[in-house]
């Protein structure tokens, strides 16, 4: 091994050499490892048939990068539209979300957006179970996380099982009867599932919106299911109903439209996004944005960012399960023990991470994932942010009727730069906490969104939480129900899991009936 590294180092050219001192240079066998390998290794190399690394150059075998490999074959096949295979196996007890048979309602109204955008006309694809009954007074409105679509449930037209399948059906014993409810479930504005989103056909030319698409807010999505309702006829829910994003939209819908909605039910939800689940989400948006295939979102007529979305999804799966579940599941088992180490999936939660990225990656559509996730960040129930935003909305209808050709449009555009200076260290980062929201360190609902959230005050709520979840934390919940509590509402019902009852954090919405399915179907009878 010396020999072949002498051999190797004398026919580097010494321009190679050249940055190290004379006495190194004299003692190649010496050098570093890390520098020999940066001499011996000028490329990469690939193993998969095409740009072998001759081994002889190398003190080492170069490593295998099937990982990769999988994935420039893929964006092959893309460019040469080759039908790639879908990815549907369960990697876990995680439902998938599938889409399809829906029915769809289209509004001839313009939709209005918090942030000044405006949607021409637009779709709201929904499904529905049970019956509704002749006074339209049982009806449920069930709102999605992120990744749904409206199929809950399985329907004759789409008999693939939905998100929460296990949840809905005839009888008491289920979270949502189906005998004495009539549930509904949208997609939200800005997916991609049959709603209008940044991939549906922009009116004013034919061609998808892309990133010409609006910013929504959760706040804009109610508001179009609640012109659906309109369309129903249903003037009063007996209950919205939600889980993470859901919750979000369940809270919000009672407080836009306090008396349109009976009774609430938010699991895993919050009545403000907090600073670490906004972090983990602009990670992946982030992380997505990087991948030259999206394009600045106009992909539609190329090769959608599937790297981009795969790691994203990656990173958003380690938000959505615990710690401890993954201790239990897979503790440090390897694929493979038999082989040595490698640097793609090569640990099961690797293997894991890789299969959840893949199954999603040409499944959702990457401008609906930032767009909805920012719509998260975005979300506050304060009072002084639904203020802000009342009169934002006042002027933008002030200019529409004032009949500002382009005033919509000035005023969605996004004018925001980066500051000229970069963040700053701060050397007192106590201060710097103490200047911020205290009451959210001591566990005080801030006073804003108590009276935020008081437009709730007469509501029957039910508030479900995890202590395994790291993205929705069960602070987050006691937040709401403190607050509600504190603005003058008696008739709020807690539930927290605890790990002893569920370690699969955020997803134990979509998995566990008993728990999360039992109290919704009590709290609903
Ligand atoms: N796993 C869920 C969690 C977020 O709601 C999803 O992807 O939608």
């Amino acid at each position: 091994m010396q020999s072949l590294q002498r051999i190797v180092l004398r026919q580097q050219p010494l321009r190679h050499l050249s940055r190290y001192p004379s006495n190194i240079l004299r003692k190649p066998s010496q050098l570093p490892t890390n520098h020999l390998r940066l001499i011996h290794s000028t490329r990469p190399g690939r193993q998969n048939g095409t740009a072998t690394e001759p081994q002889s150059t190398s003190s080492n075998p170069q490593m295998s990068f099937p990982c990769l490999d999988a994935l420039e074959t893929r964006t092959s096949n893309l460019l040469n539209k080759t039908t790639i295979p879908k990815q549907t196996s369960g990697s876990g007890p995680e439902p998938s979300y599938t889409s399809g048979g829906y029915q769809t309602f289209v509004s001839p109204n313009p939709l209005h957006l918090d942030w000044g955008g405006t949607l021409p006309t637009y779709f709201v694809a929904y499904e529905t179970w049970g019956t509704l009954n002749p006074s339209k007074t049982n009806a449920i409105l069930l709102q999605t996380g992120l990744s749904a679509s409206s199929h809950a449930h399985s329907t004759p037209a789409n008999p693939s099982p939905g998100w929460w399948e296990k949840f809905i059906g005839p009888g008491p014993s289920y979270a949502l009867d189906t005998d004495k409810y009539f549930i509904i479930c949208t997609n939200v504005i800005g997916g991609c599932y049959g709603s209008t989103g940044p991939s549906s056909p922009d009116p004013a030319s034919g061609q998808p919106y892309a990133t010409k698409f609006p910013i929504v807010t959760l706040e804009d999505m109610v508001r179009a299911q609640f012109t659906l309702l309109d369309h129903l006829g249903i003037e009063k829910l007996a209950a919205s109903v939600g889980s993470s994003m859901g919750g979000m939209q369940s809270l919000a819908s009672g407080v836009l439209f306090p008396e349109r909605v009976g009774k609430v039910v938010s699991i895993s939800g919050c009545g403000r996004s907090h600073p670490y689940s906004i972090a983990m989400r602009f990670v992946q948006r982030q992380v997505l944005m990087s991948d030259p295939n999206w394009s600045r979102g106009h992909y539609y007529d190329s090769i959608p960012p599937h790297v981009g979305m795969k790691l994203a999804r990656e990173i958003a799966t380690v938000t959505y399960r615990s710690g401890p579940e993954w201790e239990n599941r897979f503790s440090r088992r390897r694929a493979d023990a038999s082989q040595p180490p490698a640097l793609c999936p090569d640990f099961l939660i690797e293997t894991y991470l890789d299969h959840a990225g893949e199954k999603w990656c040409l499944e959702y559509d990457a401008n609906s994932l930032l767009y909805i996730s920012k719509a998260m960040d975005l979300f506050d129930l304060s009072k002084g942010v639904q203020d802000a935003a009342r009169d934002r909305r006042d002027g933008y209808e002030t200019r529409r009727n004032e009949d500002v050709v382009g005033g919509d449009l000035e005023g969605a555009q996004c004018t925001l730069t980066l500051p000229e200076q970069a963040y700053q260290e701060q050397e007192d980062v106590v201060g710097e906490e103490k200047s911020a929201d205290v009451s959210s360190s001591a566990r005080q609902p801030p006073k804003d969104l108590v009276a935020g959230l008081a437009a709730l005050k007469n509501h029957k709520v039910l508030v479900i939480g995890v202590e395994s979840d790291i993205l929705f934390p069960a602070w987050q919940q006691r937040e709401v129900v403190d607050a509600l509590r504190q603005g003058g509402n008696t008739n709020v019902e807690h539930v927290e899991l605890g790990e002893d009852i569920s370690m699969f954090g955020h997803d134990t919405f979509l998995l566990d009936t008993e728990n999360v399915g039992g109290p919704v179907g009590r709290f609903l009878q």
